[in-house]
């Protein structure tokens, strides 16, 4: 879990958790509100990186030496790079999809093959695109959702967002994210399953993703994924159900396996409502 808590006050404390470790990481940083006001402007010298989940990979505090090599041994982690959309989160700048959408680009390759579980309005859809597309038309997404208004969405979006070629990469389906191992054909390498779970943002309120359904598309997707892919959850709590949910990935995600999988969370304390980013990396 990476959560954040600030006291106005006196401190503000940052922690770093892996749901799925027996070792907690906790990172706490203390600042006078002067010094806190002064962040922004700080030169980027402190990261924080999740590897592996043995206690030496991971950078807790900033390098002695800025100079020095010690964190490019990261660079292949998800979450490298993310230095400034992870403080606008901090800050409260950025949004969770917004941080998934960054921590995708650390990992999709041109000419990747990718799913999104829940395409709704297609903007995740349009965001993997960019991502997987090239010029030999070899990236693939998979993109489904059970409301077909969801489906003409997401293809109208795309229609004005990119061209004929690249939308012809994106294969949409109106079925229930437990199936997706029959369209995703087998032996695909699948880089990134995304969920964004709840409802469809301007359509009807009553049809969202379930706890049940959920878990079977969590597993589907773990059966499909690739090593060295994500699982891209972004989960919401305020509409009925939906703390439910959230406590169904969390649980599925605690239980991976150590040896194969880097889970953990980003959530806001002091805004229960806020929507939760978990990221699932398979090694
Ligand atoms: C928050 S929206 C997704 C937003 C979307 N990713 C975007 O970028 O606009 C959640 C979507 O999940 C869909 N959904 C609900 N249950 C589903 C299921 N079992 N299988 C697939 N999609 C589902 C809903 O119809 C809704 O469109």
């Amino acid at each position: 879990m990476a959560s954040v808590r600030f006291f106005p006050n006196s401190c503000m404390l940052f922690s770093l958790k892996i749901t799925n470790s027996q070792t907690n990481f906790k990172l706490s940083v203390s600042a006078s509100p002067f010094l806190l006001s002064k962040l922004h402007s700080i030169p980027r010298k402190a990261s924080i990186f999740t590897h592996s989940l043995a206690e030496k990979d991971v950078v807790t505090s900033a390098p002695e030496n800025p100079s020095s090599n010690s964190i490019s041994k990261y660079k292949n982690s998800p979450f490298s790079g993310l230095d400034d959309i992870i403080t606008g989160y901090i800050f409260g700048k950025k949004k969770a999809t917004e941080v998934a959408h960054s921590v995708w680009k650390n990992v999709i390759r041109k000419g990747d093959v990718v799913v999104d579980a829940t395409c709704g309005n297609g903007y995740d859809t349009l965001a993997m695109l960019r991502l997987v597309a090239d010029e030999k038309r070899r990236g693939r997404v998979y993109a489904m959702d059970l409301q077909k208004v969801a489906l003409e969405n997401t293809y109208s979006l795309l229609g004005q967002s990119v061209n004929s070629d690249e939308r012809e990469l994106v294969e949409l389906y109106a079925i229930c994210h437990t199936k997706m191992e029959e369209i995703v054909p087998s032996g695909s390498a699948v880089r990134l399953v995304a969920f964004n779970l709840g409802y469809l943002p301007g359509g009807d309120k009553k049809i969202i993703t379930r706890s049940e359904t959920t878990l079977h598309a969590l597993e589907a997707a773990k059966r499909i994924l690739a090593p060295g892919g994500l699982i891209s959850i972004v989960v919401y709590v305020g509409h009925a159900g939906g703390r439910d949910e959230f406590e169904t990935v969390q649980a599925f995600a605690s239980e991976l396996p150590v040896d194969n999988w880097v889970c953990c969370k980003l959530q806001m304390l002091n805004r229960p409502l806020a929507p939760v980013l978990v990221i699932l990396s398979k090694n």
